[in-house]
């Protein structure tokens, strides 16, 4: 790069740096201005509203000052965020005002335009000179997706075509230019180098600066209702998910925001780990929640869903206990496709009989028994789908309860506590009588006023009748009060009994075939029942249970929707069976859904294929509307690790890795006698004096996670931290982590704890020992203190370096 061309950017810079900061400093005194005035106006809303009620006229006043404060207030309140937000995105670009520069000349147009591009737009005081263009922008993405030479963008309005003259990447750190260069390839090498050469952190990084083509096409795509990422282990899917929510906050601003996009994530620290990229980028987070916390809440406080890592838990450690077979094989059928449509028959199969209800009791005595329930229920149209004739025997439950409760008040135990009432009772039951019809008068007038006002006829809500006798009205009190939990019963569905439901599915084989119509049923299916059975007789559900059962739930009382979310974003979404899938869908019917994960990570047996020509992800919205977009290049490793690691699965030549050499991963087979603790320990040191921060090791499941802990905790202290499903926060620092917990996040070195035959030898186990390993990014190390697992065994030996004793 010439001085001169260095000179003339420095300076560039130096302008629009002195630009920024004289436009920051020129709304400082606005923005708190404002502030204080909006606080102001709040603190005096309702002095100044005073509730005068003489009058028609006084009333009408004071309707009419609420409303013009209000909207005072609403408009100070827009401006102050408006300019507020404007400060901040100028401050936030004061230290490093862009990353890249292209010089674009349209076709037909004789100039040539400099694109400044950084995390948001800087326009000049003339208001149209663009100093700095979001990289949102779409003139920008031809950042990303071109090198010098012809070029194009789309605009709303159609596609501009040019040439591209120059692209160049600046690193600024603290107003200063750090490193420069013109890329010829698009987005140069070496500014990705740089990057990923740095070490692992507590919070992933923002990749505006390097977004690649690959990954570009995923943050940008607007035209599909559901996209689907097949990407290998750190081929950036979580990375351009996160940039990908901050292009649709910032394309589609005036319609969408940042609580109607909802990113599904696989634990809690993972939440944590992604939080700090958006507001990074200046904007709001999207909501994160998992899929578990869904099922909790739903299931109710009644019945308690296994997690989905106490099902790998037993799933990795279990092989010797009896039913095990059984349990592996329910899992697979239960998370099927094949189960869904079982249960859809069954649905049909419940229309005609087998409603299961519960009796509903009134002080130990059934008042409406669940016999007559079914009776009831199978006497309305049978062409009328389930829960619809649910919603109608719920209404006439609502009255039955009505009409019991009219019988009731004659009865003897209200006369009892009638008489048990105390004088301030009387009193009290008395004044909410009179209160009750003040504040009726007051709202009737309110009501009537309002009418006038607006010109908008009411409901006519009659007569305040307060002519009853008072004894009516305590026994009327007193028997409503006693009714409520039946009401609530009722009015929750909590009459249909949704366990028994489920459960009779498992009474037995023949049964079973009758109600679903089901042909293909797992060989071992009488103790998958006895298995399914036993859990629910102590209000548990196997994590395989937990979404048919909601979906039967939902059969019976009504599909629950939210139709406000627009986004659904799916993370690691291999680990989602397509019963689950297909419940999302039906959950968010206004969203769109983005799905992102690698089959190679599958570690749950529910696991569905994302990239697979017949995967039936694809058909879950039609093919029409779904785009699969496949990422092969894998920045987090080195080209080392990933050459290791892609020899481990099957078609993992496809995975290409990205030019950054480092160490070859080491292989340390632990000599009889030898103490893995003491080695580990010495690594460890010497990693960390190599000055790498974040080190995991990591295990198969919880259990040697603990052990791995207590062992080394003795010499490392407090410094080393045990991660559990439980951890809400990811730290940097030295860990150890069972590797179903350490999906989706990096550390600087990985150490897996033991790679022996024992450990990972079974074929389902591939998955994890290549997870595992595919978390580093500078250094992974495998210890053995047996045979080498098989998956090592089938590595040739220029692959990786071994210890020397
Ligand atoms: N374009 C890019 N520029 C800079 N860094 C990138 C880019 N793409 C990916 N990375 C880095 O690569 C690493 C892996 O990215 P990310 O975690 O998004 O991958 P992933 O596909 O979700 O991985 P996995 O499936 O293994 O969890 C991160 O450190 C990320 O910052």
């Amino acid at each position: 790069m010439e001085t001169k061309d260095w000179q003339q950017e420095q300076e560039r810079l130096e302008q629009v740096k002195s630009k920024l900061q004289a436009r920051i400093a020129e709304l400082a005194p606005e923005v708190a201005g404002l502030q204080d005035q909006a606080a102001d106006i709040r603190r005096r809303f309702w002095e100044e509203v005073t509730i005068n009620t003489a009058t028609d006229e006084d009333f009408e006043e004071t309707f009419h000052t609420i409303n013009q404060q209000s909207a005072v207030l609403a408009e100070r309140e827009r401006v102050h965020k408006l300019l507020t937000q404007q400060w901040k995105s100028m401050r936030r670009l004061l230290p490093s005002p862009y990353f890249g520069r292209i010089d674009f000349e349209e076709d037909g147009m004789d100039l040539r335009e400099q694109v400044y591009i950084g995390v948001s737009s800087f326009v000049d005081d003339d208001g149209l000179s663009f100093l700095i263009y979001d990289w949102r922008t779409p003139i920008a993405s031809l950042y990303y997706d071109y090198s010098p030479g012809p070029a194009s963008y789309v605009t709303p309005t159609g596609p501009i075509e040019g040439t591209m003259a120059l692209k160049r990447q600046f690193q600024i750190q603290d107003g200063q230019i750090r490193t420069m260069f013109d890329a010829s390839e698009t987005i140069g090498d070496e500014l990705l180098q740089h990057v990923l050469g740095q070490g692992a952190d507590a919070q992933m990084k923002t990749i505006v600066a390097t977004i690649q083509k690959e990954q570009n096409a995923i943050i940008r795509d607007d035209a599909s209702r559901m996209l689907i990422v097949q990407g290998a282990a750190g081929s950036g899917k979580t990375s351009a998910a996160l940039q990908r929510v901050a292009y649709l906050l910032y394309k589609h601003r005036q319609t969408i925001k940042a609580d109607q996009i909802v990113l599904f994530s696989p634990n809690p620290m993972f939440a944590s780990y992604v939080s700090t990229v958006l507001p990074e980028l200046g904007e709001e987070n999207m909501q994160q929640t998992t899929f578990q916390e869904y099922l909790d809440y739903w299931a109710g406080s009644a019945l308690r869903p296994e997690d989905p890592f106490d099902q790998i838990e037993y799933v990795q450690t279990a092989h010797e206990e009896p039913g095990y077979e059984a349990r592996l094989q329910g899992i697979a059928y239960k998370s099927s496709e094949a189960f869904l449509q079982a249960l859809q028959r069954y649905g049909a199969w419940l229309g005609q009989e087998g409603m299961q209800f519960q009796g509903i009791r009134f002080q130990d005595r059934e008042v409406i028994a669940a016999k007559r329930m079914r009776a009831q229920f199978y006497g309305y149209d049978r062409a009328l789908p389930l829960y619809n004739r649910v919603v109608l025997l719920q209404e006439w439950l609502l009255g039955e309860l009505a009409a019991l409760e009219r019988r009731e008040r004659e009865a003897a135990w209200v006369e009892e506590e009638l008489n048990y009432l105390d004088a301030d009772q009387y009193a009290e039951a008395f004044g909410m009588l009179h209160k009750e019809k003040e504040l009726f008068d007051l709202a009737e007038h309110y009501a009537s006023v309002r009418e006038r006002i607006t010109k908008k006829r009411r409901e006519d809500e009659g007569d305040f009748d307060f002519a009853v006798k008072e004894e009516e009205l305590l026994r009327r009190r007193i028997v409503k009060e006693r009714f409520k939990p039946l009401r609530k019963i009722v009015k929750t569905f909590a009459f249909v009994d949704v366990r028994a439901i489920y459960g009779q599915l498992f009474e037995s084989e023949d049964a079973y075939r009758t109600m679903t119509n089901e042909s293909h049923i797992p060989p071992l299916w009488p103790e998958v029942c006895r298995q399914t059975k036993e859990k629910l007789l102590r209000s548990e559900l196997f994590y395989e249970d937990a979404t048919p059962y909601l979906y039967v739930k939902e059969l019976v009382e009504g599909v629950r929707t939210n139709t406000e979310i627009r986004h659904v974003f799916v993370d690691e979404g291999q680990d989602y069976s397509m019963f689950q899938y297909e419940y999302l869908k039906k959950l968010f019917p206004r969203a769109r859904m983005t799905v992102l994960g690698d089959f190679g990570q599958a570690i749950f047996l529910q696991a569905t294929s994302l990239g697979a020509a017949d995967s039936p992800l694809l058909r879950l919205y039609g093919e029409a509307d779904t785009r699969l977009i496949r990422l092969v290049r894998s920045y987090r490793s080195t080209k080392e690790i990933v050459e290791f690691t892609r020899a481990m699965l099957p078609g993992g030549e496809e995975i290409v890795p990205f030019e950054r050499s480092g160490a070859k991963p080491l292989l340390v087979r632990l000599a009889a006698g030898e103490n893995r603790d003491a080695r580990l320990l010495a690594d460890i040191a010497a990693l960390r004096d190599e000055g790498f921060d974040s080190i995991a090791v990591i295990t198969k499941t919880a259990a040697e996670s603990r052990e791995a802990h207590e062992a080394l905790r003795v010499h490392l202290g407090e410094a080393l931290r045990l991660i559990t499903k439980e951890t809400p926060d990811f730290e940097k620092g030295v860990m150890v982590i069972p590797v179903y917990l350490a999906k989706g996040v990096e550390f600087d070195a990985v150490l897996v704890y033991e790679a022996s035959a024992d450990v990972y030898g079974r074929e389902n186990e591939r998955k994890l020992l290549y997870t595992a390993c595919t978390r580093a990014m500078h250094r992974l190390h495998l210890y053995a203190t047996g045979e080498w697992s098989p998956f090592v065994q089938a590595l040739t030996a220029d692959l990786y370096e071994e210890a020397q004793h």
